[in-house]
């Protein structure tokens, strides 16, 4: 009792304040980890919206892409969340009946409505781009095609969503935009690493784009686009074909067939057994067909199928010519394209058709895929509408050619060998979204790609966390052992056994 009356005396304040340092130190702690986690926790994931409509020379589709709200720029983050397919023919097919092209979209725009929430609305940017439908009725009937457009403007301003607009992409747009998607959502613009080009069929135009060592854009300069991404300078040769989109194409194949007018064509590019009347009319209308109108046609001609692929593929090579160039290489029709520098990714119709025929494995040598396109080819209409009766006849009856017209354009026109096939990956999707230009449109318009690399933070949010709580407990258990090593100069416990 007396050494601890002694101690007291020595350091009367000792025990308290020892224990009033303990509980200070800790409560500092626990303040410090729980301070340092809310303020750098992400903030509730709240996201916001944008809305494209792909208004295509076949269809329209509506893209709702969404991303968090706080993080509008950085890469990989915005992701298509919901795609609804418009009913009936593209925009540029209501030439006649503009009011109609503006009702079409309804359906797509009230399940948008409902898909974005409420309260984001306003701040939702609404575009339409229209593509190679839209400039071929802008060629043929510039006044036809600015109806069109007021009507679905008139329509889309209807809904509560921010309308930015509806125009036509140009062609270079539309396959700047192709390769933006299929990079970003491959995150190789923020890394900086090599980039996939980009083969984007569609019904009435088809692009290719893709960044060559050998091009700098001083040759054919109007083939060239240049970003700035995240830091990294891009130059990208462009191009895009206008009427050699599938549909357009199958319309010129044939109209090279029937230029002398006969009462039957004979189509190797259709099953054998396959057979319809069509219109001369319908076949020679329309900028890509129309200057091959033969003199004194027929009303009809009987379109007969053949089934021969090699013969098909002779007819495809008539619509492309490859007999001018006025630059030091070019793909065709005496357009400059610099030499191909893989990987690519062809998407839209190019997926459509290979993904029908399974031929989307480029692995498989060039010569078996035709060998197998030939022996498709061949296979007579009766059996194929058995074979797949679910599909649409119309597709159906057009898969021999489609599937000769991508291998004609690959090899043929874009000049694409039996071992640079291999470098095409035939894809849909990325991710969730599709590949296609909508995504990489509203990145742009929205600037949601930056110049430069944004700052980002050198540590993850959770490795933040788990540090600090690590450093944390050191200074604990330190500051426990400094306690535990002034335990000599601590007074005695006071339920020490009592000597009596
Ligand atoms: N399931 C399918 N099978 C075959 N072709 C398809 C399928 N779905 C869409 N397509 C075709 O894909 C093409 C899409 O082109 P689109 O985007 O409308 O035209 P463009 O880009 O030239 O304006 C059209 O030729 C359409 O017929
Ligand atoms: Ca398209």
């Amino acid at each position: 009792m007396s050494a601890q009356r002694e101690m007291k005396e020595k350091n009367p304040w000792q025990t308290p304040v020892m224990i009033i340092i303990t509980v200070i130190g800790v409560i500092a702690i626990v303040a410090l980890v729980t301070v340092a986690v809310l303020q750098n926790r992400p903030l509730l994931q709240k996201y916001k919206y944008g809305i494209v409509l792909d208004a295509g020379s076949s269809h329209t589709a509506l893209y709702i892409y969404e991303w968090p709200a706080e993080k509008d720029n950085n890469t990989g983050r915005v992701e298509q969340t919901h795609s609804c397919k418009v009913k009936g023919p593209g925009i540029s097919s209501y030439a006649s009946a503009p009011l109609e092209a503006g009702e079409s979209l309804r359906a797509c725009m009230q399940e948008a409505e409902k898909l974005v929430p409420g309260k984001r609305h306003h701040e939702t940017p609404l575009y339409l781009g229209a593509t190679a439908g839209m400039r071929l009725l802008n060629i043929e009937n510039s006044s036809a095609s600015d109806k069109v457009f007021q009507a679905v403007g008139d329509a889309l301003q209807k809904f509560p969503f921010s309308y930015q607009g509806a125009r036509i992409l140009s062609g270079q747009e539309e396959g700047a935009f192709g390769w933006v998607t299929v990079n970003y959502l491959d995150d190789r613009l923020k890394q900086g690493l090599e980039t996939t080009g980009a083969l984007d069929l569609g019904g009435a135009s088809t692009q290719i784009s893709f960044v060559s060592n050998n091009y700098d854009g001083s040759e054919s300069p109007r083939n060239s686009v240049t970003f700035r991404l995240y830091g990294n300078d891009y130059n990208l040769y462009t191009h895009s074909f206008l009427c050699y989109g599938k549909d357009q194409a199958l319309k010129m194949t044939l109209a090279q067939m029937a230029k002398e007018g006969p009462a039957t064509v004979f189509d190797p590019c259709f099953h054998p057994g396959y057979t319809a009347t069509k219109n001369y009319s319908i076949l020679y209308d329309g900028p890509c067909v129309s200057d091959r109108k033969p003199q004194a046609a027929l009303a009809t001609f009987t379109h007969t199928g053949k089934g021969n692929f090699l013969q098909c593929q002779e007819a495809v090579k008539s619509v492309f010519n490859f007999t001018y160039c006025k630059y030091s290489r070019c793909s065709f029709n005496g357009v400059f394209q610099p030499l191909l520098q893989g990987p690519f990714g062809a998407f839209s119709a190019y997926y459509f058709v290979m993904n029908f025929l399974n031929l989307t494995d480029t692995s498989i040598p060039l010569e078996t895929v035709k060998d197998s396109l030939k022996r498709y080819c061949a296979t007579p209409w009766n059996q194929i509408m058995l074979l797949h009766p679910d599909v649409k006849l119309k597709y159906l009856a057009e898969y021999c050619f489609s599937g000769t017209y991508i291998l004609t354009l690959l090899t043929e026109g874009y000049n694409f060998t039996s071992k640079s096939y291999s470098d095409i990956k035939f894809i849909k999707k990325i991710k969730s979204s599709d590949a296609g230009w909508t995504l990489g449109y509203m990145l742009n318009l929205t600037n949601m790609i930056p110049a430069e690399n944004p700052d980002s933070p050198p540590l993850p949010h959770v490795g933040y966390v788990s540090i600090l709580s690590v450093i944390a407990v050191l200074l604990f258990i330190l500051f426990i052992l400094f306690i535990l090593s002034l335990r000599p100069l601590w007074p005695r416990c006071s339920k020490q056994p009592q000597i009596v």
